[in-house]
């Protein structure tokens, strides 16, 4: 079975941020991921990851103006050079955290901008970061993201992410593939898994139960059987990746609430 990493931007709610990196190892994950280290010093990450025998899997680069609505700066015509420096930042980290890979996110599509100039930059993009990741041995991940959580993103679908990374042709530029994003924009999950896993182009998943996003046992998506078929595939094509575990606990922050909704791992196995 591919390993769980704990989201720490989401689960852990109920420790200050640096706290959660001994919350996710007391309760077994080897891995953590998180949407956003800037605020932190990169040693001193290091040091909790270290502390707690932590692989840190996943992490986003720069998005841009997060409080003011900004969700990634990749397909932004006019913000290339911000785009540029927030990749040197990500990388920056990730060497200093081992990390092996970064998300950049799409970004809001403009009413006002043709949606062919925004392909247009968002390849040039990816292709730039692609180089720059490579040198330093990291992937970047490009993830399609519901519009319901996220009105206006540019970037939605497998199919399309998977014709941008077959397009652009980087050995490191993959898909960050979200069962909770997939099931609410598109559906047939398991058919996914199947035709998308064997490719070599999915370098992350994600998961979270539909539609609360909260833990994968609460709501329409049968995990027990997705995670078996992700199971099976991983195996016949031995890819060795993670499963983020990106949801929100439904018992909120409140002490030992991400621990006590943990239960849904046992769904996991293969019983
Ligand atoms: O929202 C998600 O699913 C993500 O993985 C992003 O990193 C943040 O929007
Ligand atoms: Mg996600």
């Amino acid at each position: 079975m591919p390993r769980f990493a704990a989201n720490l931007t989401m689960l852990y709610n109920e420790h200050p941020f640096l706290d959660r990196f001994a919350a996710a190892a007391a309760d077994g994950f080897k891995g953590v991921e998180f949407l956003f280290p800037y605020a932190f010093a990169a040693s001193e990450m290091a040091q909790r990851l270290s502390d707690h025998g932590l692989q840190q899997v996943l992490f986003n680069a720069p998005p841009g103006d997060w409080d003011a609505g900004e969700r990634g700066l990749a397909c932004l015509p006019a913000r290339v050079d911000e785009f540029r420096a927030g990749i040197a930042r990500a990388l920056e980290y990730a060497q200093a955290l081992k990390c092996p890979r970064i998300h950049v996110m799409a970004g809001l599509a403009p009413a006002e901008t043709e949606r062919a100039a925004l392909q247009a930059t968002y390849e040039s993009n990816l292709a730039w970061a692609a180089v720059q990741a490579k040198s330093c041995g990291v992937d970047v991940l490009i993830e399609p993201i519901n519009t319901r959580d996220i009105p206006g993103f540019f970037l939605n679908r497998q199919d399309e992410a998977h014709r941008i990374v077959q397009a652009i042709g980087a050995p490191n530029l993959k898909v960050q593939f979200d069962l909770y994003h997939c099931q609410i924009v598109e559906g047939d999950v398991a058919m996914k898994i199947r035709q998308y896993l064997p490719t070599g182009r999915v370098g992350h998943f994600q998961l979270a139960g539909v539609p609360m996003r909260h833990e994968p046992d609460m709501g329409e998506l049968n995990y027990r059987y997705l995670l078996n078929v992700l199971d099976e595939v991983a195996t016949e094509c031995d890819w060795e990746g993670w499963v983020g575990c990106e949801y929100r606990p439904a018992r909120g922050a409140v002490a030992g609430a991400t621990t006590a909704g943990l239960g849904w791992r046992a769904l996991a196995d293969k019983t």
